[in-house]
């Protein structure tokens, strides 16, 4: 059974701004009162574990801990899949301490031309979403969105890999799509379903 999330203030334990608005959009239907971890000044974690799940738990249970609030945190990447996975969870840092995604999408695209011209664009994104209270309690839902990697990038609607990566079902990347469409269909929505389930469900 999982535990409600009350109405009140919840942090969102990201530092990007591409993320923290995505998810005070999916989160705006719900009436919190949302405050990210960038103007509450909370450090920005380390994330030191192997999975995006047990990433995103680190990334909630610090902001909690630290807010002395409920946090939700996002650990999500690209994971292709002739490249074995990667950037999977080291997608932020494919990109460098500057966050170039530019050069990073130009990466994923070299790797892909070095197999040749035959391999396999097909790539999915991932969103482990966690809650944490201050208590340490935490829940973790996962989504997925499958697709394919474009060359060259298109769009500057979205962030991140969006400008490469167009979902399976649509002509457009998720950079060329409006917000709202993205949001129907994106791994961050995915797991966002699966969470609002969980917290928001009404007992009877
Ligand atoms: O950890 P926080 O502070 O939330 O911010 P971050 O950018 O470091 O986030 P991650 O550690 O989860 O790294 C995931 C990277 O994958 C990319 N990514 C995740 N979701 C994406 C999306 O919807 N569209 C495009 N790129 C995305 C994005 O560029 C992120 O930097
Ligand atoms: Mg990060």
């Amino acid at each position: 059974m999982s535990r409600t999330l009350e109405p009140g203030r919840l942090v969102i334990a990201s530092h990007n701004a591409g993320k923290v608005r995505e998810i005070a959009d999916l989160l705006a239907p719900f009436g919190m009162d949302v405050v990210s971890a960038g103007e509450l000044g909370l450090p920005e974690p380390e994330e030191t574990e192997d999975s995006f799940a047990g990433n995103a738990e680190l990334k909630a249970l610090a902001a909690a801990a630290a807010a002395g609030l409920p946090a939700l945190a996002d650990d999500s990447g690209l994971s292709v899949y002739a490249l074995g996975g990667d950037p999977g969870i080291y997608s932020a840092r494919w990109a460098g301490p500057d966050r170039n995604f530019g050069a990073a999408m130009a990466l994923v695209e070299e790797k892909l031309q070095t197999i040749g011209a035959e391999v396999s664009r097909d790539a999915h994104f991932v969103c482990a979403l966690s809650l944490a209270w201050p208590d340490r309690h935490v829940e973790t839902f996962e989504g997925r969105v499958d697709g394919t990697l474009v060359w060259p990038p298109r769009g500057d609607k979205g962030f991140g890999y969006d400008p490469i990566f167009r979902p399976a079902g649509h002509d457009i990347t998720f950079g060329e799509m409006e917000p709202a469409r993205k949001h129907a269909i994106s791994h961050r929505a995915d797991a966002f379903a699966k969470l609002i389930r969980a917290v928001f469900r009404s007992d009877d």
